[in-house]
C-alpha cells in the first residue's frame, strides 16, 4: 500500500511530484483551517508545512500514522518538538534551501530603510515628488552588526562588505577562526549595539535573543542606528518600534518577520509608522528557494520512510545513526534482547544498567535507544521507536546507566544489563553471532546459548538426572516440538539453567506443566 502524505501551505508543486515519483499518494491541500486538518491528518503516514501550520501536540494526537513532519524550510518553531518526539514523529527540516534568498532578502531591506524605496514607491505612485523628504543614508562605509554567523548572517555579512561596509558580529557558538574567514570582527553584544550603524539579526529566537533591542536597552545602542530582522519575530520589541525611533534611538527599522504572523492588531498599526519598511515574511520566498526547499524535503522524506537515510533530521539523532552499516546489527540484537528482557523482568522495574564492551561501545548510545525501545514495546500504549525511546523510559521513570567495560570478554562485543537484585534473572549478555544471528550469551554467571528468536523457555533447575527427560517429555505430552536446547551448569553448587526455542506458542497450562516437574523453577516464557 502506498504511503500518504499530506502538502499543506502552498509548498511547491515539485514537492507532491518527487513524492508521487518515489510511490506516495500525495493530497496537496493548501491552506486549511485547523479543525479540518485535525479531522484528516490520521489518514496521512508523512506532511510537509511552511511556516503558517501549527503542528500541535492536538493535532499529533490524532496523527495515528504520522511518521514524519517535513518542514520546507529552517525554522521548526511552529512545530511542537517535544510532542513529536514523544509521538515518536520524526521532524526534518532543509537547512540551506532558502539561505541565498533570505539573505539577499535581507540585503534588500538594509538598501530599502537607508533609501526609504518603499516609502518613496508609495508616495510617487500616490502623485507626490517628494526628492527632500527621503534624503537617504549611504550604506558604503558603515558599521553592519551580525548577530548569528550562520548561513544567513555569513552570507548577508559577504555580500555587504562588498558594498564597502565594516562588519562586527556576536555568535557565541562560531569561533573566531570561521569569523576571520568571513571577515567579520568578532565582538560582545554590547560591544556591536555600541558601535553599529545597522544591526542584523540572523538567529533562531530563543531565551537568549528575544528582546535583544527593546526601550530597556535604549541606552546601550548607538544612535541613529538601523535594525533588520528578517530571522524571528520577537528579537527585536516590536512595541517599542515607534518611540525607539520617534526618540531618534534609532533611525529606522526593517521587518520581514513578526511575533504573531499574520501581525496583530497593535502591531498591524506599529507597521505603518513610517520609519518602518515590512515585508509578510518573504524571506524565502523566491522561486529558486521555494523549488529547492521542496525538492529537498520531498527526497529526505521519501529516504527516511524508505530507511535510505535521514539528513535534515532534527529529533532523530539515533534514527539517523541507524544507517550506520556498522551500527545496525547491534541495533537489532539490542531491540531483541530488549523484547526478552521485558517479558523476564519484575513488574516494576525501575532501573536498568546497561555496560557496552567491544566496538558496540562506541555506538552506546544509539544501542540503548534500541534497546529500550524493544523494551518498552508492548508496555506503552503509543509507538515506541529510536525518536522517543528515551522520553517512554524517563517518563515511567526507568534509571538507566550506561557503562562501557575495559574488562577483557570471551566475545569481542557485549551488551550486558543489570535488571536489578529483585530480578529472578538477573544480570544477562548477549552479542550478534553473524548475520542475522543474535544470542545470549550468558544469565547470572551460567554460560548459556539462546537465539533471540521466536518462542523461548528458560528455567532454572537442579543439575541431576533426568532433568532434561522429564522437561522434554512434558513438552512432547503437549505436541510442543524441540527445536534447540541449550544448557548452563554451576557443578560446584549442582545448579543448571536450561533453555529451550520450541516451534509453537505456549499457554499457561503448558507452562505449569513445566513449572510442576520437581527440581524445575523460575520458569519464564518469552515469545520474540
Ligand atoms: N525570513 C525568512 O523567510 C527566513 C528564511 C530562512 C530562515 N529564517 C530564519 O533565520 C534564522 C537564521 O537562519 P540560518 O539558516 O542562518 O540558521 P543557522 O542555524 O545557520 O544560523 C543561526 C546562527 O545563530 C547563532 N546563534 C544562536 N543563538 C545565538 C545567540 N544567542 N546569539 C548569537 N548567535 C546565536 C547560531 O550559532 C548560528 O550560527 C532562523 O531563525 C531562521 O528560522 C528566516
Ligand atoms: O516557508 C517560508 O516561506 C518561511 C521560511 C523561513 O521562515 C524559514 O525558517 O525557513
Amino acid at each position: 500500500m502506498a504511503y500518504k502524505a499530506l502538502l499543506l501551505d502552498g509548498v511547491d508543486a515539485v514537492c507532491g511530484e518527487i513524492l508521487k515519483e518515489r510511490g506516495f499518494e500525495v493530497t496537496d491541500k493548501g491552506k486549511i483551517p485547523p479543525d479540518e486538518l485535525e479531522s484528516i491528518i490520521g489518514d496521512y503516514d508523512a506532511m510537509v508545512v511552511r511556516s503558517a501550520t501549527k503542528v500541535t501536540a492536538d493535532l499529533l494526537a490524532k496523527a495515528k500514522n504520522l511518521r514524519v513532519v517535513g518542514r520546507a524550510g529552517v525554522g521548526v518553531d511552529n512545530i511542537d518538538l517535544d510532542a513529536a518526539t514523544r509521538s515518536g514523529v520524526l521532524v526534518m527540516n532543509t537547512p540551506d534551501g532558502n539561505t541565498i534568498s533570505t539573505a539577499e532578502h535581507t540585503c534588500g531591506l538594509i538598501l530599502a530603510v537607508s533609501r526609504n524605496i518603499a516609502a518613496a514607491v508609495a508616495s510617487l505612485k500616490e502623485g507626490r515628488w517628494d526628492r527632500k523628504k527621503y534624503l537617504g543614508t549611504e550604506v558604503h562605509g558603515k558599521t553592519l552588526g551580525v548577530i548569528g554567523l550562520g548561513k544567513i548572517g555569513s552570507n548577508v555579512a559577504a555580500r555587504m562588505k562588498s558594498f564597502g561596509m565594516n562588519v562586527i558580529g556576536y555568535d557565541p557558538f562560531t569561533t573566531h577562526e570561521r569569523a576571520d574567514e568571513m571577515g567579520v570582527k568578532m565582538m560582545e553584544i554590547d560591544d556591536i549595539l555600541a558601535q553599529a550603524d545597522y544591526l542584523t539579526v540572523h538567529t533562531p529566537l530563543t531565551d537568549q535573543t528575544r528582546g535583544l533591542i527593546s526601550l530597556k536597552n535604549a541606552g546601550k545602542i548607538k544612535q541613529g542606528m538601523f535594525l533588520i530582522n528578517c530571522a524571528r519575530g520577537g528579537i527585536f520589541e516590536e512595541k517599542d518600534l515607534p518611540e525607539l525611533i520617534d526618540r531618534n534611538i534609532i533611525k529606522g527599522a526593517a521587518l520581514d518577520v513578526y511575533s504573531q504572523e499574520p501581525p496583530s492588531e497593535e502591531v498591524a498599526e506599529i507597521l505603518k509608522h513610517p520609519g518602518i519598511v515590512c515585508t509578510p515574511h518573504l524571506g524565502a520566498s523566491t522561486q529558486e528557494a521555494q523549488g529547492k526547499v521542496a525538492e529537498q524535503i520531498a527526497a529526505q522524506i521519501a529516504d527516511a520512510i524508505e530507511q535510505k537515510g535521514f539528513e535534515g533530521s532534527i529529533n532523530g539523532k539515533s534514527i539517523a545513526l541507524s544507517t550506520n552499516k556498522e551500527v545496525q546489527p547491534f541495533l537489532e540484537l539490542a531491540e531483541r534482547f530488549g523484547r526478552l528482557l521485558s517479558q523476564i523482568a519484575p513488574r516494576h522495574i525501575n532501573e536498568l544498567s546497561i555496560t557496552y564492551s567491544g566496538t558496540c561501545a562506541r555506538h552506546s548510545q544509539v544501542i540503548t535507544d534500541s534497546l529500550l525501545s524493544g523494551f518498552l514495546k508492548g508496555s506503552v500504549d503509543d509507538v515506541v521507536n529510536l525518536i522517543n525511546a528515551r522520553f517512554h523510559a524517563e517518563s515511567r521513570g526507568l534509571k538507566l546507566s550506561e557503562t562501557q567495560s575495559k574488562e577483557p570478554q570471551t566475545y569481542s562485543d557485549l551488551i550486558t544489563v543489570d535488571l536489578g537484585s529483585s530480578a529472578d534473572y538477573r544480570k544477562l549478555s548477549a552479542t550478534p553471532f553473524g548475520d542475522g544471528d543474535y544470542r545470549i550469551v550468558s544469565i547470572d554467571g551460567f554460560s548459556i546459548e539462546i537465539n533471540l528468536e521466536g518462542e523461548i523457555i528458560i528455567y532454572r533447575n537442579i543439575d541431576q538426572p533426568g532433568m532434561l527427560a522429564a522437561t522434554s517429555g512434558a513438552l512432547a505430552q503437549r505436541d510442543i516440538n524441540i527445536a534447540s536446547l541449550s544448557l548452563g551448569r554451576d557443578l560446584k553448587n549442582a545448579q543448571a539453567i536450561t533453555a529451550f526455542t520450541v516451534d509453537t506458542k505456549l499457554d499457561d497450562t503448558d507452562l505449569e506443566y513445566i513449572d510442576d516437574i520437581d527440581g524445575v523453577n523460575v520458569v519464564k516464557y518469552i515469545s520474540l
